[in-house]
C-alpha cells in the first residue's frame, strides 16, 4: 500500500511541530524518519497513523488543505482503526496477564463476529507468525517471563496479526541494548521483506536509519531536510544539518590564497576561490602518512587509538585544529603504520565537502583516491 501525503501540517497551539510538507512512500518500502529530538517525527507518524490530525482551514493566512491518500483511498478524515495499520512502540505494550499467544491473537479475537476468523484458523495463524519471530516455543508464557527482545518481537507478531497494509514503528528498538537492537532490525527487515507490507519507522539513531530503510526522511524543526536511500544520502547530503547529523565531522577553516589555504602551520591545495573557506571530512576521508605530500602539510599528533568493530579509530590534535580530529583506519592500514599514542603523523583528505549559505552541497577531491 503505498502512502501519499500531501501539503500535511501541524501545530500545537504556538508550537508548529510541522510545516508543510509532501511525502511519497511506495507500496512495500521500508522508510525511516530520522532527526534529533522535538524534529516532528512522531508527529508525522501519528498523523499517517490517524492517531492525530493534521492542520485544517486557514491559519497564518495561508490555507491548510492536507490530505492523506493510502493507495487510491483518501484516508484524511478515516478513523485509526479503519485504516488497517500495525503499530508497534517503544515500550511493549503487551498486556503481562495474556499469555504470549494470548497477545498475538487478540487482534483477531477482538474483532466483532462477521469479520472473526475461526478459533482454528487464530490458531493457526498465530502459530504461523510465532514462528516468523521463532518464538514459537514461547506461546505459553507471559510478558514478565520474555527478554526485551522477545517482548518486541511479540509486539511485532501482533501488530502483523491482523495482516496491516501498513506498519508503523515509533522507536521500536530504542529501549534495547545495543546487541538485540541489530538482531531485531535484520528481523524487521526479513519480516519486511517476507510479507511485502510497508513500513514507516522513527528513530534518532542514524546508524539504525542508514542500515535499516530503503530511504531515509531527515527531519528537523518541523521540516524534511532530505529524503534519500541510505547511501546517496551520506555521499550527497543535502546540506549542511544532514552532514552533520549523519556522523562524525572533521572540520579546517582556514583563508585560501591563490590555490592554498592555509591555517596555522598547516596547509592544503585546494581549487577554490581566494578568501575564508571551510571544509568538512567524515573520518574515513582522511588518510594518515609518515611523510607530507607536495600539496598537504596536515601535522598532527596521535592521541588516542580504540579499535571498533572492523575499523581502527584515531584521535588528532595539532596546534592548528581547535578540536581534535578523529580518523577512521582499516587494521591493515594501522598495522603497516606502526601507529603508536604520541607519535607525529601527516594527514591527507581523500575529499571534503563544503556547504555554501545556498543549499547546494560542493564536494573536491584534495588526493585522489
Ligand atoms: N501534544 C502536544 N502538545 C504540544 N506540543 C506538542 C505535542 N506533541 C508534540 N509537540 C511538540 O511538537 C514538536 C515535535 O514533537 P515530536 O514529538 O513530533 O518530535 P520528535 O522528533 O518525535 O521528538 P522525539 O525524538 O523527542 O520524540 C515538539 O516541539 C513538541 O514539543
Amino acid at each position: 500500500m503505498s502512502i501519499r501525503l500531501t501539503n500535511i501540517s501541524k501545530t500545537f497551539g504556538k508550537t508548529t511541530a510541522l510545516y508543510p510538507l509532501d511525502l511519497d512512500i511506495a507500496e512495500g518500502e521500508l522508510v525511516g524518519l530520522l532527526g534529533p529530538s522535538g524534529s516532528g517525527k512522531t508527529t508525522l507518524l501519528r498523523i499517517i497513523a490517524g492517531l492525530e490530525q493534521a492542520d485544517r482551514g486557514a491559519q497564518a493566512g495561508r490555507i491548510h488543505a492536507g490530505r492523506i491518500h493510502f493507495g487510491a483511498r483518501d484516508v484524511t478524515n478515516v478513523h485509526v482503526r479503519d485504516r488497517r495499520i500495525g503499530f508497534v512502540f517503544q515500550h511493549y505494550a503487551l498486556f503481562r496477564h495474556m499469555s504470549v499467544f494470548d497477545n498475538v491473537a487478540f487482534g483477531l479475537t477482538a474483532l466483532p463476529r462477521r469479520d472473526r476468523p475461526s478459533s482454528g484458523e487464530i490458531r493457526t495463524r498465530v502459530h504461523r507468525l510465532l514462528e516468523m519471530v521463532q518464538l514459537e516455543t514461547f506461546a505459553n508464557r507471559y510478558p514478565a517471563q520474555l527478554s526485551g527482545g522477545q517482548q518486541q518481537r511479540v509486539s511485532l507478531a501482533r501488530a502483523l496479526a491482523l495482516k496491516p497494509d501498513v506498519l508503523l514503528l515509533d522507536e521500536p528498538f530504542g529501549a534495547l541494548d545495543a546487541k538485540v537492537r541489530q538482531e531485531l532490525r535484520r528481523w524487521l527487515r526479513h519480516l519486511h521483506d517476507e510479507l511485502g507490507f510497508t513500513s514507516v519507522f522513527v528513530t534518532h539513531d542514524q546508524e539504525e536509519a542508514l542500515e535499516l530503510s530503503d530511504r531515509v526522511v531527515v527531519m528537523s524543526n518541523g521540516r524534511i531536510e532530505q529524503i534519500d536511500e541510505p547511501d546517496t544520502l551520506y555521499r550527497a547530503p543535502a546540506n549542511r544539518f544532514v552532514f552533520e547529523f549523519l556522523g562524525d565531522v572533521n572540520r579546517l577553516e582556514g583563508e585560501v590564497r591563490n590555490g592554498i589555504l592555509t591555517c596555522g602551520d598547516a596547509r592544503l591545495a585546494v581549487d577554490l576561490p581566494n578568501g575564508h573557506q571551510e571544509l568538512l571530512m567524515r573520518p574515513h576521508e582522511l588518510r594518515l602518512t609518515i611523510n607530507p605530500s607536495e600539496t598537504t602539510h596536515l601535522p598532527a599528533i596521535v592521541t588516542a587509538i580504540a579499535p571498533v568493530g572492523a575499523e581502527i579509530r584515531v584521535e588528532l590534535e595539532a596546534d592548528w585544529l581547535p578540536s581534535p580530529w578523529l580518523a577512521t583506519l582499516r587494521h591493515a592500514d594501522f598495522e603497516r603504520l606502526d601507529i603508536r599514542r604520541g607519535q607525529r603523523l601527516y594527514i591527507e583528505l581523500r575529499r571534503w565537502h563544503r556547504f555554501d549559505k545556498d543549499p547546494a552541497s560542493h564536494a573536491g577531491f584534495a588526493l585522489a583516491s
